[in-house]
């Protein structure tokens, strides 16, 4: 792809269907590059909007809306942020060749959903995953954890970043449990998977780069494992490398390699692993930038978001480690808008520490709002760093 103008003839025209804090990184790698941004999101103002040419606030779920905004855009290249998304739309659009769906429409369609993403990898590539069933009802979960064994998690199909979903250690939980998955899943629908819990050592994000080489064919590239920690089903702090044998590094890539060459076309994808000893189990795959990644902007020659930028253009990348880092997350703490940042400066004054304050117009109790990037000798320093750099931050109203 020629690269051209921004909002003239020859311009790369890029739509984000999802503005949060990864696409306003994906935005800024794409506007050093020259493309015109377009960033869409349901409420206005959303980080990436704030980088980009121009924005649209619509409900991404509704085809018709969602397919009026792709027409009247006509964008090249189309980004898929999130994964709540009218993907059928996307489809259509793929199938009439009318733009290019990143990584690809199908990638979109089997992600967004936890059924088919986990039927892919288990049942199609025949990879190691917790065991497994879904529910429609609350007998039906009772019966399906019965069976798989306690303890397990309860997650709804559609949801992302702990939403909706439960650690069930007692049956008597599993009535709680399905209420709260109805009410945090990200669309309506009534199915939950339910996963017998892999009681691993660590777990970790292989961010796996599909790009073109110089003839056209696709190559693969990993970046160093992402050590993280979850609270509640969303990551809290995350580090790079995570330490790990040569033979889980193998089969962790092996794991990625063949998901990510199912799920095909070009771009990051962040592929969750759990890990014990040498064993190796695939959770699940974002087919974009994974926010645990956010640890890249820190560590990497180039950060996860140049990577897909480069990518998603049809150029090469380098997916080298530069640097031994962690992020640690910046909460809201509170609801409210607009609100106001104190021990800035205080933060930045620890060793190496970096800020990304993402813009959210809107902060909630756990509405993550910002990251703090560190770079250390060993990830301990590197965690410390980043921790106490966070924990400078206040959120505060006006
Ligand atoms: N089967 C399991 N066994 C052990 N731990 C699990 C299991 N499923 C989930 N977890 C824990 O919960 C975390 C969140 O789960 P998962 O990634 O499925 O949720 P998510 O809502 O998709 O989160 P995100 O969007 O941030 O990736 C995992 O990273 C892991 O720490
Ligand atoms: N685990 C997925 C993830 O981290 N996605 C990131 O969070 C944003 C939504 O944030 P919000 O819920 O605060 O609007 C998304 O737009 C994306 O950048
Ligand atoms: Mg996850």
């Amino acid at each position: 792809m020629k690269l051209g103008t921004p909002l003239s003839d020859t311009a790369v025209r890029v739509m984000l269907l999802g503005s949060g804090e990864l696409g306003k990184e994906v935005a800024i790698e794409l506007q050093r590059l020259g493309a015109e941004v377009i960033a869409v999101d349901r409420y206005p103002n959303a980080p990436a909007m704030q980088v980009a040419h121009r924005s649209h606030v619509i409900p991404m779920t509704d085809p018709q809306v969602l397919n009026g905004v792709i027409m009247a855009e006509a964008p090249h290249i189309i980004v898929p942020e999130i994964e709540a998304i009218a993907t059928d739309v996307l489809a259509g659009v793929e199938a009439a060749g009318m733009a290019t769906v990143i990584p690809t429409a199908r990638a979109t369609q089997l992600t967004m959903n936890r059924e088919g993403i986990r039927r892919l990898a288990a049942e199609e590539l025949g990879l190691p995953t917790s065991p497994y069933a879904f529910a429609t009802s609350a007998d039906e979960l009772a019966a399906a954890a019965g069976e798989i064994g306690l303890p397990v998690f309860v997650k709804p199909v559609m949801s992302s970043s702990g939403k909706g979903q439960s650690y069930v250690e007692h049956i008597d939980q599993i009535a709680e449990a399905w209420a709260y998955a109805q009410s945090g899943g990200r669309v309506e629908t009534a199915t939950v998977i339910v996963e017998g819990r892999i009681n691993f050592d660590f777990e970790i994000t292989l961010l796996t780069v599909r790009s073109r080489e110089a003839d056209g064919t696709v190559r693969t590239d990993f970046c160093a494992p992402i050590g993280h920690r979850q609270v509640k089903g969303d990551y809290v702090e995350s580090w790079q490398p995570q330490a790990m044998t040569a033979a889980a590094l193998a089969s962790a890539q092996d794991i990625a390699g063949k998901v990510t060459g199912a799920l095909g076309g070009l771009g990051v994808f962040g592929v969750e692993l759990f890990v014990k000893g040498d064993e190796v189990w695939f959770s699940e795959v974002s087919p974009r930038p994974h926010d645990t990644g956010l640890v890249t902007l820190a560590t990497q020659t180039m950060s996860e978001f140049a990577l897909h930028a480069r990518a998603i253009l049809g150029l090469p990348v380098d997916a080298s480690q530069r640097e031994i880092g962690a992020s640690a997350v910046i909460y809201g703490g509170m609801d409210a808008q607009g609100v106001a940042f104190e021990g800035v400066a205080e933060a930045l004054r620890v060793p190496t520490a970096d800020l990304r304050l993402f813009g959210k117009p809107e902060a909630f109790e756990r509405r993550r709002m910002g990251v703090a990037l560190a770079r250390g000798a060993d990830t301990d320093q590197a965690r410390a760093r980043a921790r106490e750099a966070a924990g400078k931050v206040r959120v505060v109203t006006g």
